[in-house]
């Protein structure tokens, strides 16, 4: 997917809320289990219920790992059932993958074209070389971890080395990089405060915005110093909307808080008009 259609997207559903399909087996409707693959029947549940109040789907791939061949599989069923009946969604491998050039390649051929993903998230720790095979495949997107949601964040993404923050060195360095029209970044809802400066090095690109929700990050602060007049955000919410309830009616519930979260997402779309 483009990001032009990702972006014509967000303005026909005025949402640019992505969901995070964070499948635990020991949080999802107990009669589920009973189901041959009860996490492909939980997550299409989810997706139907809420695809209309989002542009974007996120499973995290530890959550699938977990779960070994089976975990796989149902992750394949996933990727495939949003591929063929949701293609106007942007899909999101939250793998956070990078290593030494030949073995990335083979990480973007896994998620890229095997199981066919719009983007995944990268660590950008090993450098360039070991960012750039992604950025390779075209109309797929490579999403950098800047800074990161979680506390951790302050042991290293925000010292300074000569004088510049390690997150911002990420930033600017990585628009060197060949392909980089091909990237997004990750940056924390819980870090709002930062997005102002971040979006002085990186003014147009888009950002996955993790950490509303269950993490306490405000919708509003990050609309307020992070978008954009292309709106360059794609906020995610996991089990502030997937685990809404734990009975029969679990995937409605999911659609109510969703239904929350891109009515608040119109009201700051509306803003830039
Ligand atoms: O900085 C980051 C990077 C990734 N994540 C991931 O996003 C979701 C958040 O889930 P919630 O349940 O909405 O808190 C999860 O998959 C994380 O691994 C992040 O939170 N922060």
């Amino acid at each position: 997917m483009t990001t032009q259609e990702l972006v014509d997207q967000i303005h026909k559903k005025q949402s640019f809320l992505c969901i995070g399909l964070d499948t635990d087996l020991e949080k999802i409707p107990a009669f589920l289990l009973e189901d041959e693959d009860p996490i492909f029947s939980f997550n299409k549940a989810i997706i139907d219920a809420t695809h209309e109040l989002c542009v974007a789907y996120k499973p995290n791939i530890a959550f699938y790992e977990a779960y070994g061949v089976q975990g796989w599989s149902a992750l394949r069923k996933t990727i495939k059932y949003l591929n063929a009946n949701y293609p106007d969604i942007f899909t999101i491998a939250d793998a956070k993958r990078g290593d030494i050039g030949n073995t990335s390649t083979r990480y973007a051929k896994a998620f890229f074209e095997d199981l066919n993903f719009d983007s995944i998230t990268i660590a950008p720790y090993m450098g360039r070389d070991s960012v750039e095979p992604f950025l390779a495949f075209k109309d797929k997107h490579t999403i950098l971890l800047a800074l990161t949601s979680n506390e951790g964040a302050f042991d290293f993404q925000t010292k300074k080395i000569d004088g510049v923050e390690l997150y911002k060195e990420v930033l600017s360095v990585s628009t060197t990089y060949k392909g980089s029209e091909n990237l997004m970044y990750v940056v924390g809802a819980t870090k709002a405060e930062y997005l102002k400066e971040i979006r002085e090095i990186v003014p147009n690109s888009f950002l996955l915005v993790p950490g509303v929700g269950a993490q306490g990050g405000s919708l509003k602060d990050v609309c307020k110093y992070g978008m954009t007049k292309n709106i360059g955000l794609l906020i995610n919410s996991s089990r502030g909307i997937i685990y809404a309830s734990s009975q029969e009616n679990f995937a409605d519930a999911a659609k109510s808080k969703a239904k929350e979260l891109q009515e608040a997402m119109k009201i700051e779309l509306e803003k830039l008009n």
